[in-house]
């Protein structure tokens, strides 16, 4: 039996396309086969398909963030995050000056935006304007975009967040079946955090959700359980890329869950990337015009290229090479610091290899106007 790709003609192939770029929605069987393709010929196809929609919006042009995690506290229990409250684990969080530093080796990298990211740390939830000087030293000292990672905060925060010049709110669901959302950001809720998202594109802010795929095999260290339908990838997606398609977000993500030490879910099996793929290219079907991130967090340069040539087009977490930072999933935690290689001169060699292009500055923030209008 045949596949929802291994049955199409070439014609029905090069229509799906099409129809596609004309943005015809897809159904929930639709998305459904796509998600259980395993066939290597089927998913060449899949991800073939695409990269010829996001070639039509951005041809060759990928876009770059480098990746500031400037605070490793955090007040909430995530299950799934090496950086939960309960984690007994060495946190920092750098001065202003050590900001204002690293933006000055950044300035120049061929990034386009800084992705500023925290815990939930109270040192900047408490008193807002120690982040909103984070946000005007970056934008001062780069006079580049900035995309802030806050977690939960209230509409005020967000609207002084917009006046100091933040460009971009990235805040992910994780997964939009309400029961799993519950086992993975244990006592947060929901709402609020959906609200926060909604509340920034409000502010004219232009605004990033995300969903985590690898749950399928989840096993809790306390000895809970979860409805097995609850976790599982497929119907989990398929929730969630309709649940994301409420906001109209601007750039949408995946990510595979990566077990973590000291955390409630180090004990699952990890996943491979495979769900990972197929999402990012469901998410370029589903959000054919927009930014869709592959993560160097996830599995670094090399997965990079899967991820591209799965239709995402926008590389984030890039890390310069001697940075003492930390990613968040950090695939390469244990691997010495000047060994990582997430910078972005490697990451525009490897773009060349693969015959992409880095996108002009001026296209990039072309997008954002474009987004926030
Ligand atoms: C951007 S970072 C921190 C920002 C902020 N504290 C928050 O939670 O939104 C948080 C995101 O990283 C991702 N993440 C955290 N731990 C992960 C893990 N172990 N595997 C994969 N993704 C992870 C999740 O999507 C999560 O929303
Ligand atoms: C999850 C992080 C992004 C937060 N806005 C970063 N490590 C990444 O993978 O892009
Ligand atoms: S995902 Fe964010 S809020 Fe949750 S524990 Fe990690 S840093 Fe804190």
């Amino acid at each position: 039996m045949g596949d929802f790709f291994s049955e199409m003609s070439d014609a029905e192939y090069n229509q799906f396309i099409e129809d596609i770029i004309s943005k015809k929605p897809l159904t929930d069987e639709m998305i459904r086969a796509m998600l259980s393709v395993t066939d290597r010929n089927s998913l060449k196809k899949m991800y073939d398909a695409a990269v010829s929609v996001k070639e039509r919006y951005f041809g060759n042009d990928v876009y770059l963030y480098s990746f500031v995690y400037f605070s490793t506290y955090c007040k909430n229990q995530c299950a799934f995050c090496y950086y939960n409250a309960k984690n007994k684990i060495d946190r920092y969080r750098i001065t202003p000056e050590e900001l204002r530093e690293m933006c000055g080796e950044l300035k120049n990298t061929g990034v386009h935006m800084i992705d500023l990211t925290m815990g939930e740390d109270p040192h900047f939830h408490n008193t807002p304007e120690n982040l909103l000087e984070f946000v005007r030293i970056t934008k001062e000292v780069t006079g580049l975009p900035v995309m802030v990672s806050p977690g939960v905060v209230d509409n005020d925060f967000i609207c002084a967040l917009q006046e100091a010049g933040a460009d971009f709110f990235a805040l992910y669901q994780e997964t939009y079946q309400e029961e799993l959302y519950g086992k993975l950001r244990v006592g947060q809720s929901f709402e609020e955090r959906a609200a926060a998202r909604n509340n920034a594109k409000a502010a004219g802010i232009c605004i990033e959700d995300g969903i985590l795929t690898g749950f399928s095999k989840m096993k809790m260290s306390n000895g809970e359980t979860i409805n097995p339908s609850v976790s599982d990838d497929i119907e989990s997606a398929i929730v969630s890329i309709h649940g994301m398609q409420k906001a109209d977000p601007d750039q949408v993500r995946v990510m595979t869950f990566e077990p973590q030490p000291g955390t409630p879910l180090a004990e699952t099996t990890q996943a491979s990337d495979l769900m990972e793929l197929k999402v990012i290219s469901i998410l370029r079907f589903v959000f054919p015009d927009r930014l869709i991130p592959a993560s160097l967090d996830v599995a670094g340069i090399p997965g990079m290229v899967d991820r591209l040539n799965a239709g995402a087009n926008v590389v984030t977490s890039i890390i310069s090479a001697d940075s003492k930072l930390e990613g968040v999933v950090n695939f390469d935690r244990d691997v010495s610091l000047n060994e990582r290689q997430r910078d972005a001169k490697s990451v525009i060699e490897k773009l060349h290899e693969m015959g992409l292009e880095r996108g002009s500055q001026e296209s990039f923030e072309a997008y954002l106007n474009r987004s926030k209008s």
